[in-house]
């Protein structure tokens, strides 16, 4: 047993805090005690310019790996669609934690009387800093306008209330977990609407040769979890998509067909989209997110991403 406090590192958002403290609460339930050492990060700083654009890796993982490796934070804490599908050197995924609800929202502002993305006015300026949120949207409804929507959640839903654009997407777990579940108008569902890969699940990151936190850590890991975001973000390691490229997935159960990974690639403008779905192996998940990514290549996904890039 551990006596001196895990140190667990994380960015310094409410999302992120509470995100955090839920890893904390479940050593705590374990009698490890823990303490949190916030870090407010490259990505957090820069606030004027799309995510798109900015293009440096690791924006929101990169001092706090530097800070694990130095052995200065015992762990970190982050929304596993925010880390990178390679593992860096020397770090591994000890734990993830189970699932939030992994679709995405829509939220509007007072005034706008839409229940669903069908009935959002013509024209209607939607909030994203998500090229596959924008990408699926114009697929959807080309009349919309998409618009650049940038900061942490709280940032997020003040634009829109103080009217800069009328509705946005986002993550319904972030939502969840800041108490604001209330805002939302609208699920978005799979598989006609697919969230990131991995969407939803905390990752807790430490150093792969520190034997003491691994044993301490992987009881938090949920392996149905661990199952469905493995496949996801293979499909996107084999697509070599980062945040920056349009692809959806979720692995849902489903009672006629068993546990199926659906996945799509889709063209910037909307104008096209590949999709398919795959059976799920439990025993080698990255294995049928491998053999979809081939699939949704093959099947016109190529074209479509060597466009983009
Ligand atoms: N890109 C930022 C980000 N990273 C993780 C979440 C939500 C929580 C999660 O997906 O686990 C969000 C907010 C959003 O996309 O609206």
């Amino acid at each position: 047993m551990m006596t001196v406090p895990v140190r667990i590192g994380t960015r310094s958002s409410e999302l992120a805090l509470r995100q955090a403290r839920q890893v904390a609460a479940q050593l705590d339930a374990r009698g490890v005690p823990s303490e949190l050492v916030e870090y407010t990060t490259l990505g957090d700083r820069i606030l004027d310019r799309p995510l798109s654009a900015i293009g440096e890796k690791g924006l929101f993982t990169a001092e706090l790996e530097a800070d694990l490796l130095a052995g200065r934070i015992d762990c970190a804490v982050h929304s596993l669609k925010d880390l990178p599908t390679a593992d860096p050197q020397g770090i591994i995924v000890v734990a993830l934690l189970e699932r939030e609800d992994p679709r995405d929202a829509l939220v509007v502002r007072a005034g706008v009387d839409a229940h669903s993305l069908d009935t959002l006015p013509e024209g209607a300026r939607v909030g994203t800093s998500s090229l596959r949120r924008r990408a699926q949207l114009q697929a959807l409804r080309s009349d919309l306008e998409v618009c650049e929507l940038r900061g942490n959640v709280g940032t997020r839903l003040r634009k829109l209330d103080e009217g800069q654009v009328d509705a946005a997407l986002l993550a319904a777990a972030g939502l969840h977990r800041l108490g604001l579940a209330d805002r939302i108008v609208a699920y978005l569902d799979a598989p006609e609407w697919l969230s990131a890969p991995g969407q939803g699940a905390i990752a807790v990151q430490g150093r792969a040769d520190d034997e003491a936190l691994l044993s301490t850590l992987s009881s938090l890991d949920h392996a149905p979890t661990r199952v469905a975001v493995t496949a996801e973000r293979a499909l996107l390691a084999a697509l070599e998509g980062g945040c920056q490229v349009p692809i959806g997935a979720a692995v849902l159960e489903e009672p006629e067909y068993g546990t199926i990974l659906h996945a799509v690639i889709v063209s910037l403008d909307g104008s096209s989209a590949v999709r398919g779905g795959y059976p799920v192996d439990h025993a080698n998940p990255a294995a049928s997110g491998i053999e979809l990514a081939r699939q949704l290549r093959a099947a016109g996904g190529a074209q479509i991403l060597s466009e983009i890039r």
